[in-house]
């Protein structure tokens, strides 16, 4: 796998186990229980003003003007001898009430706005931001009086130019995460599923970044709050009559000489509230941003596995193919070429890959990492990450090249007919959902079952692939599932709609030897049962010799031989599949011999030598080797295939 969509764990990821306990810590710090006590009592004082005020805000007392605080008025009086505390009251109506709105609008319209530029990429992502960038560097109050200009001064206007203005942010946010988001594991799951683009953005991404989007919300209802008061406060907002903290404000400023109290009542309501949302703010993102992420699946050492070998498939199908051959099974891959551009050249990370796989059968796809088994997997199912793209070659499956399909015809494919297993399930689950919820995930997109039916059908599925208690795990977070019952979790997932072809990444490397054999049993039992065509991705020969038909060896983006697993393992015709048996764990050294290694590494796709790829690591090179590249005849890429048929090495 590209380190790109590896599942490093980010700082601002609101996984599981923050979503089910961030308003558990947020309650057990007393700053935070404090600042949300007030908030609530601000906001329930506000709702029922009507009630809890002494007086109405508006009623006019000439004769008490500018008194201090009294027993009839505890907050005085102002200038025409209104009562303060009910304007202080009813003022939270209106700084409180336009603060949320405004809020509220920036963080739907910019969130969608930035999901959905960070989905697009490319040049709608350039112009977007360069106009985000533009927008940003004017400063906001004078961004508001210029919003103000234009469309008049009031409350609606003012929460509009603060709605603009705070837009900005979250455009920023959902657009930064939604960069991020795209490249994890559980995006691609959910893609490889069929579901649509919008459910992907809104269902799968969108409640991985409630965190950020909380964080943010707090902070701005602050600012929010702020900017409303001041645009008041300079006359722009709120009529300067109505009892708002920032019209209030202004009106104390007049009489700051004659009677400086009155400032303070509405000073201090403001000041306190911006306070209390920055505090809280600041208590979620320490909360969001200091919690640990739970362990992903175990990684064990890769070990023996003792399986039954499965049964020999029909022996005209899954071979990997000599170029310019036929095809002929449920899946044909031919020529299949990829490209990602480095520079002014491309590097070619897969190079006229072709093989077959037929109903029932197993193919092996080995080699050492970075070899393209990956690519090759991503590519079939029209995932290939971008900027790389299929240059040449088809994916032919029941007569449709999924290679030049277009998004909707490949949705009908994915996680129906051709479903995938990815390398690290703990990655490829979205933390924020339940496993219930994700395993029926292609269910929904492509039968329509009622949420009932559907959680039926994973529960079933889970307890098919040995996941006890089944039905009470369907509402169980990945974290809460170990690595083992997360594979098989991810089986299950793969296999809802019984699909035909299932292309497995790696379907063991995170399991210890014991579940690894329980899985790939299971993996075996089910193909049985469902006529299934498996693509095994692994770099464990011990997996392939114990589950494959077939296998194709790849080293650098070519297939470098291929054939009958026996064949290919008791008479390997290729210097890089010997050295990859004698590399490996199950060889000599579980006698106790020191483990052979491949001297070098995969040369980059972007500096490939000249000649046969693999000859600066060969010790049977020969000159005729780094002359020209090397076709793939007879199952093998080796020009001196037929010598090291026959030599005893
Ligand atoms: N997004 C990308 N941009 C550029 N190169 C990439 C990208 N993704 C993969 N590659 C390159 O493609 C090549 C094949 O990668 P791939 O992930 O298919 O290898 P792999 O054999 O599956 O390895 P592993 O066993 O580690 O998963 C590598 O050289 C890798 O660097």
């Amino acid at each position: 796998m590209t380190s790109s969509q590896s599942a490093a764990p980010q700082m601002t990821d609101l996984d599981a186990t923050r979503a089910s306990t961030w308003t558990d810590q947020l309650l057990r710090r007393p700053a935070s229980l404090f600042c949300l006590a007030a908030l609530a009592l601000l906001a329930g004082t506000a709702i029922f003003a009507p009630l809890v005020a002494p007086y109405h805000p508006e009623a006019v007392d000439t004769l008490r003007r500018l008194q201090g605080p009294s027993i009839d008025h505890w907050l005085g009086t102002d200038s025409l001898g209104r009562d303060v505390l009910s304007r202080v009251i009813y003022g939270a109506r209106v700084s409180l009430g336009a603060a949320v709105v405004s809020v509220t609008l920036a963080a739907v319209a910019g969130t969608s706005i930035g999901l959905l530029i960070g989905y697009l990429g490319g040049w709608w992502d350039s112009v977007a931001m360069r106009v985000v960038d533009a927008l940003q560097s004017i400063p906001a109050l004078v961004f508001a009086f210029a919003i103000i200009a234009l469309v008049g001064k009031g409350i609606v206007p003012t929460t509009l130019a603060v709605a603009v203005i705070f837009a900005i942010a979250y455009i920023r946010i959902a657009r930064g995460v939604m960069l991020r988001e795209r490249q994890r594991r559980y995006v691609d799951a959910a893609t490889a599923a069929g579901l649509p683009t919008p459910r992907i953005i809104f269902g799968e991404i969108l409640p991985n970044m409630v965190g950020p989007l909380v964080v943010e919300t707090a902070i701005l209802l602050g600012s929010a709050q702020l900017i409303i008061a001041m645009l008041s406060f300079l006359g722009l907002g709120v009529d300067a009559d109505a009892a708002d903290w920032g019209s209030m404000l202004n009106d104390a400023r007049i009489y700051q000489g004659v009677h400086p109290f009155l400032s303070i009542p509405s000073g201090l309501a403001i000041t306190f509230s911006v306070l209390l949302f920055n505090v809280l703010g600041d208590d979620l993102r320490d909360i969001l941003t200091g919690t640990q992420r739970p362990a992903a699946g175990r990684r064990a050492p890769q070990g023996a596995v003792a399986l039954s070998a499965p049964a020999a498939a029909d022996a005209s199908c899954g071979v990997a193919k000599d170029e310019g051959s036929q095809t002929g099974g449920i899946l044909d891959v031919s020529g299949l070429t990829i490209e990602f551009p480095v520079g002014n050249n491309g590097a070619r990370v897969l190079d006229g890959v072709s093989f077959s796989l037929c109903a029932g059968e197993t193919f092996g796809l080995v080699g050492e990492s970075g070899s393209g088994k990956s690519q090759t997997a991503l590519a079939i199912l029209g995932l290939t990450p971008k900027p790389g793209m299929v240059t040449a070659g088809s994916v032919h499956f029941e007569g449709r090249n999924l290679a030049t399909a277009g998004e909707h015809d490949l949705r009908r494919v994915r996680g129906k007919e051709i479903a995938m297993i990815f390398q690290d399930p703990m990655a490829a689950f979205s933390p924020v959902h339940t496993i219930g919820d994700q395993v029926i995930v292609p269910l929904q997109a492509h039968a329509k079952l009622s949420r009932a039916a559907a959680r039926d059908r994973a529960a079933d599925l889970l307890d098919r692939v040995g996941v006890p208690n089944a039905r009470r795990r369907l509402d169980d977070y990945p974290h809460q599932f170990s690595g083992g019952m997360a594979q098989r979790a991810m089986i299950a997932m793969a296999l809802t709609c019984e699909p035909k072809v299932l292309l497995a990444d790696e379907p063991t490397t995170a399991l210890d030897v014991t579940i690894q054999a329980q899985v790939l049993d299971l993996l075996h039992e089910l193909q049985q049962e469902m006529e299934m065509a498996i693509l095994l991705i692994t770099h464990d020969l011990g997996v392939v010799a114990a589950t494959c038909d077939r296998v194709g060896v790849m080293y650098s983006g070519q297939i470098v031989e291929t054939g009958n697993m026996s064949d290919v393992f008791d008479t390997p015709r290729h210097p890089y599949t010997r050295a990859l048996m004698e590399a490996t764990p199950h060889s000599s050294s579980a006698f106790g011999g020191r483990l052979p290694t491949i001297d070098g590494r995969v040369p980059p796709p972007w500096n490939l030598p000249q000649g046969c790829r693999f000859h600066p690591r060969c010790r049977f090179a020969i000159k005729a080797c780094t002359v020209a590249p090397v076709p793939l005849m007879d199952g093998s890429r080796c020009l001196r295939a037929g010598e090291l048929l026959m030599a005893e090495v």
